[in-house]
């Protein structure tokens, strides 16, 4: 772990997308994320996990800046988020999908990707902006990565649970952030569309990092490069997998109950 983390500040911050240092969060006094330390390379998937209240919605939280820092820095594709607004995040290429769909049920699958296209955004209103050739290109080409090529004009409300899931995804992905952060993705989905998830995730990480908070460990397993296993707002082991589901802290507080 040590080694790790030395092995990490020994590189120069723009060998990784994300660097997170000595990041600490304190409500009322209470540390839910304390002095962390998380670096993120371009291209990989990295996977937390942990028990209920180790702080992982936090970090989201903190990377997207819902939550201010007390103290400490995220530095991501060279720039400092932690003075950065909201919006200011989104637009330096960072995407957060919460645990709950929220896509627009009474439109079609088409309209919702098309409004997400990031000139879909004007004050004019996102459906009035013509559909030029791009915007529909870009629409089925992401309509194609999650699955649903073949239900552009159905209407968002009588997809699947997992079907809108993808949808939120693939509203995230037509704006191509550079980092993509998910909380429980697979919650709630049949195991073929887990399957498929997975799929996804390791598709679009050729060009995008990723970051899954998640506690299906079949699915940890089948899309993490590396896991951070967070509990009380530190890293308690990283590493691959194998390497985390072995050590016996983390059986101790998460993989043992
Ligand atoms: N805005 C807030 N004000 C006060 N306490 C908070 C706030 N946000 C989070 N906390 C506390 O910080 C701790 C970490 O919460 P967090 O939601 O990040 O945990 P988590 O690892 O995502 O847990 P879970 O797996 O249950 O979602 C919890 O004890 C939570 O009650």
């Amino acid at each position: 772990m040590r080694e790790a983390i030395m092995q990490a500040s020994a590189q120069t911050a723009n060998d990784f997308i994300l660097s997170i240092d000595a990041l600490t969060v304190s409500f009322d006094g209470f540390k839910a994320v304390n002095d962390l330390s998380l670096y993120v390379d371009e291209n990989e998937i990295r996977v937390i996990i942990g028990p209920n209240g180790a702080g992982k919605t936090t970090v989201l939280d903190l990377i997207c800046g819902r939550t201010k820092a007390t103290s400490g820095s995220i530095r991501f594709d060279g720039r400092e988020l932690t003075r950065m607004r909201e919006h200011e995040i989104v637009h330096a290429g960072v995407g957060r999908k919460f645990q709950n769909p929220s896509i627009y049920e009474d439109l079609t699958v088409f309209e919702n990707l098309e409004l997400s296209f990031p000139q879909g955004r004007s004050v004019f209103g996102a459906l009035t902006f013509r559909r030029d050739r791009e915007v529909i290109e870009r629409v089925e080409e992401v309509a194609e990565l999650i699955f649903l090529k073949d239900h552009l004009n159905t209407d968002a409300a009588i997809l699947s649970h997992g079907q809108k899931q993808w949808l939120e995804i693939g509203m995230l992905l037509i704006q191509k952030p550079r980092l993509l952060m998910l909380d429980e993705p697979v919650a709630g989905m049949s195991v073929a569309e887990r399957i498929k998830t997975a799929e996804l995730l390791n598709t679009i990480t050729k060009n995008q990092s990723v970051i899954v908070i998640e506690h299906d460990m079949k699915f940890v397993e089948d899309i993490a490069h590396r896991v951070t296993v967070l509990h009380q707002g530190k890293v308690l082991s990283e590493g691959s997998m194998e390497r985390v589901k072995n050590d016996p802290k983390v059986i101790e507080v998460y993989l043992g109950h």
